[in-house]
């Protein structure tokens, strides 16, 4: 297939020399022309993937519009908050029959919507069945490197989930079909979120009982959330659900969990994003999911507590103990 990915940062790299490495005629855009021309001088993405060389069909651009116009299959790898632009950029080219496909985790600012529904709405042409997810537990670090990885290719179309299961579907990188997107990507967005959590909690010095609690009462939340939107349940004990919540929380790689370690240790978001070059996108979800969160009357305390430590300044061991001292409920609500 011909295939583009939009987004050169680690995981817009890893999966263009995956979907290479499957002889699929790739191309790389990059929004910022310098960096492209640097990817294709050096055949590697040095700034965030570093040591793993191209293969020959990986093809490096600059020009939007060429890169869209030569695919049959687009994957959006760019931040979530880059995605309405990125998408209304290339709106007026002619997208009949080719299949979007998101890899971006977030929910967005000042709308609470996923990033399916941006997409349609940046992308008037295109309709539901045109999009799909691709979500799970997966570090770019060890897909790069061929570590064995689950994902979940969704659509509410299952003949395009399916196509996107097959375009990826490799010997280390097992695709599952599912079509329920709302719960999808209402999962593999608001676990970044969570996993800031899980990230306060070890950088407090707490142990494996605050983890779980974190975890599972993070879950809690999530399918809270997700039932009010419409979601099946299943789907949170999915690839999607539990799988990426717990990698998140618990993997070295993840970017939300180390943001959420240092504001543990007591540092300043603004002083920690500045030094990190990639997105911890579960920081700006953070406030989209509490608004949204608000707005349907669903209880996210653990997402609320994030919010609080990461934008009003409140400390986290106040916000700790805010949350075990809330009154006594029954497990289930
Ligand atoms: N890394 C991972 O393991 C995984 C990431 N994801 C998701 O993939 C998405 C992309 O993340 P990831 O690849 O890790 O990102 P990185 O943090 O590795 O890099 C960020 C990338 O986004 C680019 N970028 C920044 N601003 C814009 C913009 N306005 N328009 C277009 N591109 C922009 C950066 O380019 P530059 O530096 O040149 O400005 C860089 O290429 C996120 O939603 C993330 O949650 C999902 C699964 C796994
Ligand atoms: O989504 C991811 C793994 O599945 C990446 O998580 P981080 O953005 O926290 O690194």
């Amino acid at each position: 297939m011909k295939i583009t990915v939009l987004g050169a940062g680690s995981w817009g790299t890893t999966l263009a020399i995956l979907l290479a490495s499957k002889r699929h005629e790739v191309r790389l855009w990059a929004h910022r022309p310098e960096f492209a021309r640097a990817l294709e001088a050096d055949r590697e993405n040095k700034r965030y993937l570093k040591g793993i060389l191209f293969p020959a069909s990986l093809h490096v651009v600059e020009n939007l519009h060429d890169a869209v116009n030569a695919a049959e299959m687009i994957v959006t790898a760019v931040p979530s908050h880059a995605l309405r632009a990125t998408a209304a950029a290339f709106a007026d080219l002619n997208l009949d029959g080719k299949v979007i496909v998101n890899v971006a985790k977030g929910i967005e600012r000042n709308t609470g919507k996923r990033m399916s529904e941006v997409l349609l709405e940046a992308l008037p042409a295109v309709t539901p069945e045109q999009i799909a997810a691709l979500y799970g537990p997966s570090h770019a670090e060890e897909v790069a490197r061929q570590q064995p990885t689950t994902v979940v290719a969704c659509s509410v179309s299952e003949t395009t989930a399916r196509q996107v299961q097959e375009a990826f579907h490799t010997s280390a990188f097992r695709v599952y079909v599912n079509t329920d997107l709302i719960g999808v990507e209402i999962a593999g967005s608001v676990k970044n979120v969570i996993a800031i959590a899980a990230g306060i909690s070890d950088g407090l010095g707490f142990g494996d009982n605050a983890k779980a609690a974190i975890i599972t009462r993070g879950l809690a939340e999530i399918s809270r959330l997700s039932a009010k939107l419409g979601a099946d349940p299943l789907t949170m004990s999915g690839l999607s659900g539990i799988g990426d919540l717990v990698v998140t929380c618990l993997s070295r790689h993840s970017r939300n969990r180390y943001v959420g370690e240092q504001i543990g240790k007591g540092r300043k978001l603004d002083d920690i994003l500045g030094e990190m070059s990639m997105v911890a996108e579960g920081v700006l979800s953070s406030k989209a999911v509490l608004e949204l969160a608000n707005r349907l009357g669903v209880d996210m305390p653990i997402t609320r507590a994030v919010y609080e430590m990461l934008f009003e300044d409140k400390p986290a061991p106040q916000a700790i103990l805010d949350l075990m001292e809330r009154e006594p409920k029954p497990e289930n609500y």
